[in-house]
């Protein structure tokens, strides 16, 4: 579903009010408090909130959806040139997705802590993340590394291939 939005430039206030105000009336969805929008030279390009248990998706953050439609409406997997407005300090998975979409900065309001408070593990996972993998709480282990090197060898040698 093709969205049209508004033309208008929005500082950078109104920009996260207009995520505050997804976040909400994400809650009064059923969904969780969390509401983002993407804006290009401050004209919104996507806006999403979280949608976790309305589509039983642990990935649906608000920051997730947001990214996945922007780029499907700029039909570009890179939204460099682009800034995230997100109503919560984005979680480590969200941030990884920011940094891979290659988006500009990142404005938040509510931080890790606050979401913590309110029970969700944004700062438990942020904890998490510098610990060797053997101190962490989720068990990794390597297992055939040298079959899998394979497709890294064969993306090495391709020369056609579109990098990201
Ligand atoms: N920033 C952020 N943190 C979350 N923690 C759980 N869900 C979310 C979300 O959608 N956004």
């Amino acid at each position: 579903m093709k969205k049209y939005f508004e033309i208008r430039k929005m500082n950078n206030e109104q920009l996260m009010r207009r995520a505050i105000a997804l976040s909400e009336e994400s809650v009064s969805r059923g969904g969780g408090p969390f509401g983002a929008v993407i804006a290009q030279a401050g004209r919104i390009v996507a806006e999403a909130s979280n949608s976790v248990t309305i589509d039983n998706d642990p990935t649906a953050h608000a920051e997730v959806n947001c990214i996945r439609q922007a780029a499907a409406h700029l039909g570009t997997f890179d939204l460099s040139g682009c800034e995230i407005y997100t109503s919560c300090e984005p979680c480590p998975m969200c941030l990884g997705a920011i940094y891979w979409a290659r988006l500009d900065r990142i404005y938040y309001a509510n931080d890790r802590k606050d979401a913590a408070r309110i029970g969700f593990d944004d700062d438990f996972i942020y904890q998490e993340m510098p610990l060797n993998p053997e101190n962490r709480s989720k068990q990794m282990t390597i297992l055939l590394p040298e079959e899998a090197v394979r497709a890294f060898r064969m993306w090495e040698e391709r020369i056609d291939k579109t990098a990201y």
